[in-house]
């Protein structure tokens, strides 16, 4: 195989695990800001942008089956790399170009005048990224494994592990990185959040990952493809059936496997090759629940953080920065489970044949959130600007007294009319404008009512809420967490007011009609929280985020490896691509429970989702146990020998025994492939 080894290791593999390092900076780095984009720039809603997210991220696994066969049968894994890496790069350029809102800004108001352009080119280059991405995603794990010769199933086993950190090494930084640059403001004519630059490095590296990739090429060891094998696989299960149907009179004797059935017409290493495929796809069938709550980090996990408090002293996290704890502890717990739990686990003579995984059921976060009226009903508050307690009787409410200075909120039906209030008391009724859910990305939504006989313009260096009539109310503004100052001015006078801001809130600031300008306004400004701020801290997700990726761990690095060392030389990638498929699927499913069955409690479908792990838990364990092992060289190689021998017999014994020698080697042949596969797990 190769002749450059260091250390043990084929030199070649450098390259491969840069350009996998690249490549998932690439497709995380997109992914990361892809729903934001969806949302602020294309101004598509939460559930479009949330399924269509999903979507692509399905496709992106399902592509693989593509790619694994275009590689297995007819390019070879290393022109497929090259082909599709170069679709890949393309499809991140056209991601990069649709986010460039002065292209279609003719009248330069900062907004894109042709949206239809903008969303075609994106969704063209997010298929392109999908075809590119899955195409040569088990291309390159397995074209990885291909470095190893026979006797280096140690250093191969390691290799996996390298890869899975670099895969976790890229998404961890480009997950930092690229919601950074979106935060940049950019433009030509006006400027707004760089989602271009978000895309634009992503796509850099990408091109980086098909430069170092190409730069290795003197150096791999590249399989060659062996014909459309999976025309013939196809082709064979096809007949297997056929036959096993038209035999299914009692009177024919039965055979040891229902592939078996496709002996009259195709090669025995064949038959024997998709017993090993099926066998491991058979193992694959409950695998797609892992993912479906895996997959959930960028969607539930993401919008639930909105929910929480990410003040970690030093830090602040923002909601979709919490995805970063996953790669961070991908890449503490493979290097202490590969050089510690594991060895520690095989010198007790543990038989570690099945990895659980634990989820946590995350209770409703959502509890800051206030009572918010019916469509039938209206929100009305009652501000007391006077400096007395006044009493206030509303029709169908007992008297209230309100004291100076104070805001009551209540709830009403808003047929009902209101006679005989006191001047000094103001009823705010913003039924309409009121917000009914927590504010976007942990942001603070601020608005101001004016009490002030006089117009007044509100201000803080992150927003302006622009000149509020008397007696009127602004709009709402975002406001990050931490200190605001607001400057609040009349003409040539003005003063300041401050106030400390935690994660979700809304608050509607009072102005009184006794605010005298030119000190400081601290006590002529009345608060009222309409939500509350997030008091659940988004630590309280470190350990979710610890179980769920320890699980991972366990089976995804090993499935990884496990997916290479079950196939049959021929069939290398296809079962890494079936491997991602269970990905796939498990995206599918959060997409039909989740986004389509819409369950009313955020903790029911918790707890569902978490059940059906448990029993596919068990169900995987069951089946895990009965799996063995089998070494598809050594069963190949015995296949390969008999086939030989059978040519140079046929040469010598034409004829009548002929028939006999296939009928006793067909039986022979069962029997090693049985013998191989008799060790357990
Ligand atoms: C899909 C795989 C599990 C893998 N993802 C990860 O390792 C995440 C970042 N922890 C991948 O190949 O992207």
């Amino acid at each position: 195989l190769n002749e450059k080894l260091v250390c043990g290791y084929p030199l070649s593999i450098f390259f491969i695990v840069v350009n996998e390092f690249c490549e998932r900076f690439s497709y995380y780095g997109m992914r990361a800001v892809l729903v934001l984009y969806f949302k602020y720039f294309l101004r598509w809603d939460d559930d479009l942008a949330t399924s269509i997210y999903h979507t692509f991220v399905a496709l992106c696994y399902l592509t693989p089956i593509l790619g694994a066969i275009v590689a297995d049968s007819w390019l070879g894994k290393f022109k497929t790399i090259i082909y599709l890496s170069i679709v890949y790069a393309v499809g991140q350029v056209a991601m990069a170009v649709s986010a460039i809102h002065d292209i279609t800004d003719s009248d330069r108001d900062g907004t894109p005048d042709s949206m239809t352009f903008h969303i075609v080119l994106s969704m063209v280059g997010l298929f392109l990224i999908a075809l590119g991405t899955g195409g040569i995603k088990p291309c390159v794990a397995a074209f990885g494994g291909d470095q190893f010769g026979e006797h280096q199933d140690r250093q191969r086993r390691t290799f996996f592990s390298v890869f899975y950190l670099c895969i976790n090494g890229g998404s961890l930084l480009s997950t930092i990185i690229t919601p950074v640059l979106r935060a940049q403001e950019c433009g030509i004519y006006s400027k707004q959040k760089c989602y271009s630059l978000a895309f634009g490095v992503p796509a850099a590296l990408m091109v980086v990952a098909l430069v170092v990739f190409i730069i290795g090429s003197g150096m791999y060891y590249k399989a060659e493809p062996q014909g459309n094998i999976m025309l013939d696989v196809c082709k064979c299960i096809g007949f297997a059936i056929k036959n096993r149907y038209r035999h299914r009179s009692k009177q024919y004797p039965k055979r040891q496997h229902w592939m078996d059935w496709a002996e009259e017409k195709y090669d025995k290493l064949l038959i024997a090759q998709i017993k090993m495929v099926l066998k491991v796809l058979f193992l694959y069938i409950p695998l797609p629940m892992f993912w479906t709550l895996f997959d959930q980090k960028g969607s539930r996990w993401t919008l639930q953080a909105t929910t929480m408090d990410g003040n970690f002293g030093a830090l602040v996290i923002q909601p979709d920065q919490m995805q970063t704890v996953n790669p961070i502890l991908i890449l503490t717990l493979v290097p202490i489970m590969d050089s510690l739990i594991y060895p520690l686990i095989k010198k007790c003579g543990l038989n570690f044949t099945s990895n659980f995984y634990f989820s946590f059921i995350l209770s409703n976060f959502q509890k800051t959130l206030p009572t918010f009226p019916s469509t039938s009903q209206s929100q009305l508050k009652l501000l007391n600007m006077g400096s007395n307690s006044v009493t206030v009787k509303l029709p169908g409410n007992d008297a209230l007294i309100l004291p100076a200075a104070q805001v009551y909120p209540f709830i009403n039906n808003c047929n009902t009319k209101f006679t005989n209030l006191l001047p000094e008391v103001i009823l705010f009724k913003s039924a309409t404008n009121d917000l009914t859910s927590k504010p976007q990305e942990g942001n603070n939504a601020i608005r101001f009512v004016n009490g002030m006989k006089t117009a007044v313009n509100v201000s803080t260096a992150a927003a302006d809420f622009g000149l509020i009539e008397p007696f009127y109310y602004s709009n709402y503004s975002q406001i990050k967490n931490g200190k605001a100052t607001f400057t609040l001015r009349s003409g040539s006078q003005s003063c300041e007011y401050s106030t400390n801001f935690g994660f979700g809130s809304s608050y509607t600031f009072f102005i009184h009609s006794t605010l005298v300008f030119g000190s400081n306004c601290q006590d002529s400004v009345t608060a009222v929280e309409d939500i509350k701020p997030n008091s659940v801290h988004m630590a309280l997700q470190i350990p979710q985020y610890f179980f769920i990726t320890a699980g991972e761990v366990m089976f995804s690095v090993t499935g990884l490896e496990f997916s290479y060392s079950q196939a049959p030389s021929n069939m290398k990638a296809v079962l890494q691509a079936g491997w991602l498929f269970t990905v796939a699927i498990g995206n599918f499913i959060v997409l039909i429970v989740a986004e389509l069955a819409k369950i009313p409690k955020q903790w029911a479908e918790y707890v569902l989702f978490a059940s059906l792990l448990v029993a596919v838990c068990v169900i995987f364990s069951i089946m895990a146990y009965f799996y063995t092992y089998i070494d598809p060289t050594e069963i190949e190689a015995q296949f390969k020998k008999k086939i030989n021998e059978d040519d140079e017999d046929d040469k010598s014994k034409p004829g009548k025994a002929e028939v006999e020698m296939v009928k006793r080697d067909s039986i022979k042949c069962h029997d090693e492939y049985d013998k191989a596969t008799q060790t357990k797990m």
